[in-house]
């Protein structure tokens, strides 16, 4: 079945969309994709209920901003919808919405992602799959991350063999390990473009390090950059997932934005290459995916500690859109009962399903 995709990251740039043809085990073919920015506006109100959340923290009433950035979620999860359904020329059978995280606790059973599907479900005409963190949480899971079935999937359609690793650079960085015997291993590894984006944006210096060329400039401050990886989350093992606004920095106020940047683009790497000693095997090779990959600086940083890494066009894929991808092959998954996640992948006891279902409103269809 065709089966619609969305991903609106950490990063808050914009909404991600893709279609799969899938029947939740294998790709057969991918359909087109689009990318929807957020208009200024959109973005404020985004970045402001994201302030509310951390304040309030899962602790009583939902702040006031959730209503309105929920909405803004909808109404451009509905822009880049009917983008590539117009591209597609047809309707896709099934949605699959991620939704905006605002908070993230696992160890609170809590992972809040808002926007409404029926809104989605009633206003496309099409059944969407959402909330498939939520089984896992309540199962003892981390509920993240969630892209490893896929990638498992697009290793096979890849014809690769483990142990191969995905590394997806979003505000946070995850990776997925594949072994030999399709077996998973996945984690949060730390921070991804998140901190870089963050600093780069307090000095009024654009949106994200372009190019790499702002860090390229500076100098990694060692010192820094050991007290960053003293992290608690660094020392555990096994399943762990993040929120963005995990690591601390303020000690960036008081260094050039270019070493801020060259110690931050150093973490990620660093983060990477610490979490090689919780996986069973090295990796032969790791395909990067997401808007990190576009970042020379960030590669090269990945290169000189981990070996082969390739990004994922460069492996023929689509690396802006695997995750979009991800929740429209998961929706699929979820429609027919598989497992979404395992033990391997976020420490749930035994591989679970998730996911909850919206249908439209017939009488709605195609009016709103
Ligand atoms: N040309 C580029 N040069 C440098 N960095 C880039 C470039 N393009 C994108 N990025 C980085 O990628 C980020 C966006 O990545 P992406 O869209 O994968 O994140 P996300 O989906 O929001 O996050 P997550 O995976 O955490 O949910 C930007 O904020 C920026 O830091
Ligand atoms: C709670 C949440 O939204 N986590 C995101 C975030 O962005 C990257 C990383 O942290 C990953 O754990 C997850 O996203 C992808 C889609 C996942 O669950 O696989």
């Amino acid at each position: 079945m065709l089966v619609m995709g969305y991903m609106s990251g950490t990063s808050l740039d914009g909404v991600d969309v893709a279609l799969v043809e899938t029947d939740g085990e294998r790709i057969a073919a991918f359909g087109p994709g689009a990318m929807t920015a957020y208009s200024a506006p959109e973005r404020d109100a985004l970045e402001k209920a994201t302030r509310d959340a951390l304040v309030w923290n899962g602790y009583g009433a939902r702040p006031h901003s959730f209503a309105l950035a929920a909405e803004v979620i909808e109404a451009a999860h509905l822009r880049a919808g009917e983008l590539v359904i117009a591209r597609a020329g047809r309707r896709p059978d099934l949605v699959g919405f991620h939704g905006q995280t605002l908070l993230h606790r696992p160890e609170r059973r809590l992972s809040v992602q808002i926007g409404d599907p029926q809104v989605l479900a009633d206003a496309l005409g099409v059944s969407v799959v959402a909330q498939m963190r939520q089984d896992d949480l309540l199962a003892g899971g981390q509920g993240a991350p969630l892209v490893p079935a896929y990638h498992a999937a697009l290793a096979e359609r890849l014809g690769l063999a483990g142990p191969i690793a995905f590394l997806n650079l979003g505000g946070v960085a995850n990776l997925t390990w594949i072994g030999a015997d399709g077996s998973l291993v996945a984690f949060d590894t730390g921070p991804g473009n998140g901190l870089i984006d963050q600093v780069v944006q307090a000095r009024g210096a654009g949106r994200y390090d372009e190019g790499g060329r702002i860090a390229a400039a500076g100098t990694v401050d060692a010192a820094v950059l050991a007290a960053l990886l003293e992290h608690e989350h660094f020392r555990g093992s096994g399943p762990k997932s993040l929120d963005r606004y995990d690591f601390p920095l303020e000690w960036a106020g008081a260094r050039s934005l270019e070493d801020a940047a060259a110690t931050l683009t150093a973490f990620t790497a660093e983060a990477v290459r610490a979490s090689l000693r919780l996986l069973p095997a090295p990796p032969k090779v790791w395909i990067v995916c997401g808007g990190g990959s576009h970042n020379p600086t960030l590669m090269q940083a990945l290169r000189a500690r981990l070996g082969d890494c390739r990004t994922a066009d460069e492996v023929g894929l689509r690396g802006d859109y695997v995750e979009a991808e991800a929740m429209a092959f998961l929706a699929a998954r979820s429609l027919r009962g598989l497992p979404l996640t395992y033990p391997g992948t976020t420490g749930v006891g035994r591989p679970l399903t998730g996911g909850a279902i919206w249908r439209p409103d017939t009488a709605l269809a195609g009016v709103v």
